[in-house]
């Protein structure tokens, strides 16, 4: 089978095709190239042959894909998207040493799953949502220091830029200390079969960015992220700034619609570096409602990781049950039997099957929502106390995915000023 060898390197000045409506440069809006694109071994290709080299492998993504993870989720088990009947057995142990081999080896390994993953990120491309000075292009660069960050019109060109192997890596938000979960990654992260290799932690340092000369007063309209309009909420109340906001796809995306449009009246929440970027001037600086506001990213590759044990490992797993939250408890008490550490938990609607009638002849009909629920836990998948909380968790759920095993971000702690 030809392999065709990804693009080396990308000129992100050069404007991209873009599907979408708004004017935004510099950024993936669908999963090809206006120009031509310099494959490595130096011969370029047309657009056409870019486009169609791209229908292929996303074809044999799709034609590789099952239907969808979460309609699996009735009646048969299903691990990492597999169905199965067999036990679970996420990481045979080598009778020989009674040590953990490799988590489900679907494929013969090669060298190059065997050589360690690259911890400076130099060369690694990676995709993130929003354009330069947004904070996931800091978490990327946090994540894989000399990466190349490839900006992305949304977060699901960033799962499909890995998928088409435009990218290596994507960096996606999904938790933030303030403002909560970011569900649209979670319902991607089961929709896509990426898997988590790492995550990082990034402190966000929020500023009030206007034009150069424009005075808070001038000001009827405060736009950026959702996230940060509500991790900025009560200060933007504080200095009376009681204006009208409004949500757009990402916080140096704010500042760069405010430059390119000369908006006067409108100041973007984001970081310094986008001040720097777009030519803004800092109305204010450190307008998030506590320092202490810390966004959770986490990386996906194609690959899964080898889970180890000589460093700390979070796991993060995905389930379902045809009696939605009544098997909560008993699944939660295979990891507190354990003693495996819950580090979040977080419940989505499930897609398929959103709503359980429950007839009771007398009184009536109980509609009861169902739910996804998402697991993080403070073990690797390397450990036999792991194996066997999960082995428990199979037999009383219906679905049951494994996201990834993958080291902890444990850098010292330090919330006063972010890496913006
Ligand atoms: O808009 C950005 O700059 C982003 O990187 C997105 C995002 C998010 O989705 O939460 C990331 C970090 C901050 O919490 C605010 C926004």
């Amino acid at each position: 089978m030809q392999t065709l060898t990804p693009p080396s390197s990308y000129n992100l000045n050069k404007p991209l095709i873009r599907t979408c409506t708004r004017q935004q440069p510099n950024r993936i809006c669908s999963v090809y190239r206006s120009d031509s694109v310099q494959f490595q071994n130096g011969i370029g290709l047309s657009r056409a042959d870019w486009q169609s080299s791209c229908a292929i492998l996303s074809s044999k993504v799709v034609s590789q894909e099952q239907p969808s993870s979460d309609k699996s989720a009735d009646h048969v088990a299903a691990v990492n998207g597999h169905k199965t009947s067999i036990d679970l057995n996420l990481v045979p142990i080598d009778q020989t040493n009674n040590k953990p081999m490799t988590m489900q080896p679907q494929k013969p390994l090669t060298i190059t799953d065997l050589s360690p993953a690259p911890m400076h990120g130099s060369q690694l491309r990676v995709a993130y949502q929003g354009v330069p000075g947004a904070y996931s292009e800091a978490a990327a660069g946090k994540a894989y220091p000399n990466c190349e960050a490839i900006p992305c019109d949304q977060f699901e060109v960033a799962f499909q830029a890995v998928e088409l192997w435009i990218a290596d890596r994507a960096v996606l938000p999904v938790e933030n200390s303030l403002g909560g979960s970011i569900h649209r990654n979670y319902d991607l992260l089961l929709r896509h079969r990426l898997h988590i290799v790492g995550e990082v932690q990034l402190p966000v340092h929020h500023c009030l960015l206007a034009l150069p000369g424009v005075r808070k007063e001038y000001l009827t309209r405060v736009i950026s992220h959702p996230q940060a309009l509500s991790q900025c909420e009560l200060t933007l109340t504080k200095l009376g700034l009681n204006v009208a906001r409004e949500a757009v796809d990402d916080t140096a995306g704010a500042a760069e619609y405010i430059a390119a449009n000369n908006l006067r009246d409108t100041a973007a929440i984001a970081s310094a570096r986008a001040a720097d970027l777009y030519g803004m001037q800092i109305l204010a600086d450190g307008i998030q409602d506590d320092s202490s506001n810390v966004t959770r990213f986490v990386m996906l590759a194609r690959e899964p990781i080898i889970p180890r044990t000589d460093r700390p490992f979070k796991t993060s797993i995905v389930f379902a049950h045809d009696k939605g939250t009544s098997v909560l408890f008993k699944v939660l008490s295979a990891f507190a039997f354990r003693n495996i550490s819950l580090t979040k938990i977080e419940s989505r609607p499930h897609r398929n099957r959103p709503i359980r009638l429950v007839d009771d002849a007398n009184v009536g009909t109980a509609k009861h929502f169902e739910y996804m629920f998402y697991v993080d836990f403070e073990a690797s998948m390397a450990e036999v106390r792991a194996q066997n909380a999960l082995a428990e968790v199979q037999e009383f759920t219906s679905f049951l995915r494994v996201l990834g095993s993958y080291p902890m971000d444990m850098t010292p702690w330090c919330p006063s000023r972010g890496d913006d």
